[in-house]
Formats: C-alpha cells, sequence, structure tokens
C-alpha cells in the first residue's frame, strides 16, 4: 500500500458507535462484489469520500480496503447465492410490512482514529461557543469524537428536553473522567455518580439540610439575611474606594454553604477562609476543561501541571473535611441535626447499628459522607458566586436596569426595612434582572455531561448506550429564534406587557437542568440571589471605576463560565447616608 494510499483511507475513516467506519452495509457488500473485478483506475485511487459532509445513513462497516477476492468460477455461483438471499429478505421484510431503515446516527465532526475530532476543538477553550457556532455547518444535534468517547452534542431546546425530562433515567449517566475521579473519590458524590439508590439517597440528604430538617423557608432565609447584612456592613466600611467585591460576595455565598454543611461560618480574613478560596479556584481552573488527559487517560503517566494542581487542592479541601468530620462524629449525640454532616453521621451511625429504615444497596462509607457534603461545597458556592459577580458586571454596563432595581424597591420596600423572602412578588424588575443574568451568561454552559445508560434515541436520531450527551445551555439561551436580539441585556422579556408579573417568554431556558438531575440547589440559589442582590441594591450604586473601559462581558469557560476579575465603586446611597 502506498503513503498516499494509506493516508487517504485513514482520512476517509471516522469513528461511529461500534467502531472505525467507512462505508453504510450496503456500500460495503457492493464494494467487495466489485472488488473481485476491480478496474486499473479503482487499483490506483481508492475513494476518498470525505466522511465528515456526507450525511450519515447508518451504521458502517470497516471495509477492507486491501484486500484482493479470489477471482474466478467460484465467486459467481457465491454472488447469485447473495443476491437470491438479499432478494428473499426484502421480500420477506416488506411482505411483512416492516421494511425497517437502519439507524440514524447524528451527523459526525470529522475525525481520525485515536484522536478523534480533537483537530476541530484543540486552541478553542470556550466550548460552548464552538459548539453553537458548529450548528451552521452539522444542524442543532451532531456528534464527535473524543479519543474514544463517542459525544453527542444538543443545541435545541425540544432535543435538550427529550434528552433531561421525557428520557431523562434512560439519559442519567454521567462520564467517569481522570480529573472527576480524582475530585470525586471516583463518583461518590452525588453530580458526578451515575444515578442508583445511594445517590437518590443522597440527594434526599441535601434536600433535607437545604430546608434545614424541616425549619423550612424562614430558618434558611434567616442564615442568608445573616450573611447578606454582614456582606453590606464590610462595603460600608469600605465606602468609595475601588472594591474587587468578589471576596466579599464570595464569603457571603460560601458562609451560607458552610452553615448549612456544618452549622459554622468564616469572619472576614478567617486563614481557614482564605485556604478555601485559594483551593476552590485551583479546582475551578482545573477541573471540566475537557484537559487532555480526559480524553486520552493514558496520559496520567506523564507529568501534567494541571492534574498536580488538582491534586494538591483536593487535599487541602479533604484535609479541611476531615477536621470537620472529625469534630461533627466527636460531638454526635451532644445536639440535634442541625446540619448535614451531622444528619449524614447519624444515619451512618444508624446503618452500622442496623437501625435504619433504609436498604441501601452500597454502605454510606466515609468516602460518601464526605463527598456528598463536598460536592454541596462544590456546586452550591462557585455557581452563585459567579451568577452573582455577572449581575453586578451587567448592573455596570447598564446603569438605567440598575436604576429601575433600585426604583422598585424604593417604592416597595422603602428604606425602613430590609427586603426579605415575601417580597419577592412585589419585585418582579428585580427577579427578571436574575433571570436574564442566568439567560445571557448561564453558568453552567453546557450543564454536566449526561450518559446514555442504554440505547436510545433523540429525535430521529439513534444514540448507542454509553454516549456522552452534551445539552449546550449556551446555544438554548442564545437561540435567535426563541429570543430577540440574545447577546442583548434585557430584563423586560422576562415581564409581560404591563412589567408587573414574571414569565418565561421561551420554552428555551433551562438554567439549572431539568429532569431527574435538575439541580439540587436551585431553589437555595435562587433565595440566595435575590436576597443577597435585593440588600446591595437597596444600600448601594455600583459603578465602574471612572476614567477606566468597562470590565469585559467575556466570560471564561471552566467548571463554570467565569467572570474575568473586575473591581467596581460601591457608594452608599443617599438615604443611607445617614446611618438609617
Ligand atoms: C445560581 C446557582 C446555580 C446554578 C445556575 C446551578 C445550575 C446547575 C446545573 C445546570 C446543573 C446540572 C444539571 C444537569 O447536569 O442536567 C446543576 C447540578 C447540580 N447542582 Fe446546581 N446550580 C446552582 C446552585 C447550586 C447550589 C446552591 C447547590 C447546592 C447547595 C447546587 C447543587 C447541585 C448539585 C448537587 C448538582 C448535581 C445534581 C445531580 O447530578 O444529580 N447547585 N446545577
Amino acid at each position: 500500500m502506498s503513503q498516499t494510499y494509506s493516508r487517504r483511507i485513514l482520512l476517509s475513516l471516522r469513528w461511529q458507535p461500534g467502531g472505525w467506519l467507512r462505508s453504510s452495509p450496503s456500500e460495503w457488500l457492493s464494494s467487495k462484489l466489485l472488488i473481485t473485478q476491480p478496474s486499473p483506475r479503482q487499483q490506483a485511487t481508492p475513494s476518498q469520500g470525505n466522511v465528515s459532509e456526507s450525511p450519515y445513513k447508518g451504521p458502517r462497516l470497516a471495509r477492507s480496503t486491501v484486500s484482493r477476492q479470489p477471482r474466478g468460477r467460484m465467486m459467481v455461483p457465491l454472488l447469485g447465492a447473495l443476491l437470491l438471499a438479499l432478494a428473499l429478505l426484502s421480500f420477506w421484510r416488506l411482505a411483512k410490512g416492516k421494511a425497517e431503515p437502519g439507524p440514524k446516527y447524528p451527523r459526525s465532526l470529522p475525525s481520525l482514529p485515536i484522536i478523534g475530532s480533537l483537530l476541530h476543538l484543540i486552541g478553542n477553550r470556550q466550548f460552548h461557543l464552538l459548539f453553537h457556532s458548529l450548528q451552521k455547518k452539522y444542524g442543532s444535534l451532531y456528534s464527535l469524537q473524543m479519543g474514544s468517547h463517542y459525544v453527542v452534542v444538543v443545541n435545541h431546546y425540544l432535543h435538550a428536553k427529550e434528552v433531561l425530562l421525557k428520557k431523562g433515567k434512560t439519559f442519567a449517566g454521567r462520564p467517569h473522567t481522570v480529573t472527576s475521579d480524582i475530585l470525586t473519590r471516583d463518583g461518590k458524590d452525588i453530580a458526578f455518580a451515575t444515578i442508583s439508590p445511594l445517590w437518590k439517597f443522597q440527594r434526599k440528604q441535601v434536600h433535607e439540610a437545604l430546608s434545614v430538617f424541616g425549619k423550612g423557608t424562614l430558618a434558611l432565609e434567616k442564615i442568608i439575611c445573616r450573611e447578606a447584612a454582614s456582606m453590606c456592613e464590610t462595603l460600608s466600611g469600605l465606602q468609595d474606594g475601588l472594591l474587587n467585591i468578589t471576596p466579599e460576595l464570595h464569603r457571603a455565598v460560601t458562609n451560607v454553604v458552610c452553615s448549612l454543611c456544618f452549622g459554622s461560618w468564616y469572619r472576614r480574613g478567617d486563614p481557614e477562609f482564605e485556604a478555601m478560596l485559594k483551593y476552590s479556584q485551583g479546582i475551578v481552573d482545573t477541573v471540566a476543561k475537557e484537559s487532555l488527559v480526559d480524553i486520552f487517560p493514558w496520559l496520567q503517566v506523564f507529568p501534567n501541571k494541571d492534574l498536580a494542581l488538582l491534586k494538591r487542592c483536593v487535599e487541602v479541601r479533604d484535609q479541611l473535611l476531615q477536621k470537620k468530620f472529625k469534630e461533627h462524629k466527636e460531638a454526635l449525640g451532644n445536639d440535634l441535626d442541625n446540619d448535614l454532616m451531622d444528619a449524614l453521621l447519624r444515619t451512618q451511625l444508624n446503618m452500622e447499628n442496623n437501625n435504619s429504615q433504609l436498604a441501601l444497596p452500597l454502605e454510606l462509607t466515609d468516602d460518601y459522607l464526605l463527598m456528598t457534603v463536598a460536592d454541596i461545597f462544590g456546586a452550591g458556592v462557585e455557581t452563585t458566586n459567579t451568577v452573582l459577580k455577572w449581575a453586578v458586571l451587567y448592573l455596570l454596563h447598564y446603569p438605567e436596569v440598575q436604576r429601575k432595581v433600585q426604583e422598585e424597591l424604593d417604592q416597595k420596600i422603602g428604606f425602613e426595612r430590609h427586603p426579605q423572602l415575601s417580597d419577592r412578588q412585589q419585585l418582579p424588575y428585580l427577579e427578571a434582572t436574575i433571570s436574564e443574568v442566568l439567560r445571557i451568561r448561564p453558568v453552567s454552559p453546557l450543564l454536566l455531561p449526561h450518559v446514555a445508560l442504554t440505547d436510545a434515541s433523540i429525535g430521529e436520531y439513534t444514540i448507542p448506550k454509553g454516549a456522552r450527551v452534551i445539552v449546550n445551555l449556551w446555544s438554548l439561551h442564545h437561540d435567535e429564534k426563541e429570543w430577540d436580539t440574545p447577546e442583548e441585556f434585557n430584563p423586560g422579556r422576562f415581564l409581560d406587557d404591563q412589567g408587573k408579573r414574571l414569565f418565561s417568554p421561551s420554552p428555551s431556558y433551562l438554567p439549572f437542568g431539568a429532569g431527574i438531575r435538575v439541580c439540587v440547589g436551585k431553589a437555595l440559589a435562587k433565595m440566595e440571589l435575590f436576597l443577597f442582590l435585593a440588600w446591595i441594591l437597596q444600600r448601594f450604586t455600583l459603578k465602574a471605576p471612572p476614567g477606566q473601559p468597562l470590565p469585559t462581558l467575556e466570560g471564561k469557560f471552566g467548571v463554570v463560565l467565569q467572570a474575568q476579575p473586575f473591581k467596581v465603586q460601591v457608594r452608599l446611597r443617599e438615604a443611607w447616608r445617614d446611618g438609617v
């Protein structure tokens, strides 16, 4: 085989579920038959078939492009028998009225053996934008190959809802990757675990912790307001200077989660809190970048800076978790189930003593317990904190929106009392602003990857078991057929004509996902966003640093869609200057 010839074969190959493919069964059969009488031209120039351009119509089999079939008289009866068998088969199928076409797979990005579609992805870290733009060429549902993983990308809400809601259980798996396994002790958490009774139990325990073990929303509101008050006090003390507001938002959100998980919280400047900030940033920077090591796990054997950083950060996180675990275990029995760690420890103890009503097929080991708590930190802090940062950034860019939120707050709440959760109905413009922030900069633009647990379908396409399904929320939230001028920040689109009632103008809006794997912290996050923003904007006006360009609205893709660092001028509003 000449070099050019082998290169052409390599280029024309592509992966489809089932192996490296080159042609459909009928093409394969006819090629096999035709090759018995190859023309000189066929021998010299094998089909280059630009597979990336040809819509894939069915399962394809590897065609042997090098074999030479025996020529001669033996082939004639064989050919006749085969044709007869095929004719009989088709006749039988037609007679039964079940002439089934072959499965139809989503159109695929070009891919090469071993590296898959990597050449199309490398160098572009903003996967949500890349996947959005690829729709122009490949349609709203297409596939690609990440190393040995077959990946399907969903860009339309109808397909997204089929994956998340209609066939939620079928697509409820999660992939195991090198980085997520380091982070979650091989998927012993909630977010990266595949569904199981234990996973269901972990979710239930978190739900109970988030309702403060039956004490309900009021108890949660108290915790959030305590943090909002502390944040506002700090901001008042930093008047008129240029401020990096991020650590203040971070501390407030972390303290809410800490209260729920450990029943404790941090003061400003606490070294343990500083360590926590550092390790979470390290994790955000390294996880979910679809790093090469997740595509090619064998790369672990080579030195890898990102992986080393991730391991160091996870070590710091685990030391902290272990310390809390030990303190809680020692104190168990001294007080009621006030936090998530207590509740999990108590269940574990009951299970060990066979007192538990739960019939779990797996033991609730320390690893599962710690990873449940770690997940709530991982998923509960970075997300809400990031949305708050995006909200501040958009308010700097759109001062008229900030003014309208403040007018609404002034009219409905005034300056005599603080905002409460019961004010939500009264403050539709603030609620609409939060909805618009979640739309325009979805914090989790590709959700978390889902995995097909059985052979399945999305729309008219066949999806094989094990396929990774990425729902591109960015595409849903920026679909021009669903949203007028999607890049424009316009809270008004979430309000009725009178501007009084909040509504969802399009079904193409799923900031927290949907279905069986919907965000566990959705209700908590919405309360936090509402209360923190209401408290801040009731007291302060946020301004961009004078004489400087406005901070960028371009996100940085990672485990969340991060806002880039920025400074802000926080000014106490007139009504609060005399110390109300
Ligand atoms: C504004 C803030 C938040 C946003 C926008 C958000 C969004 C999301 C999204 C899009 C998913 C993935 C759904 C999927 O893969 O289909 C998710 C999963 C998850 N979220 Fe959130 N989230 C937020 C806050 C929180 C909070 C505060 C917590 C916990 C206290 C939390 C806990 C989780 C967990 C545990 C999962 C994994 C669920 C599972 O896989 O079963 N999130 N979130």
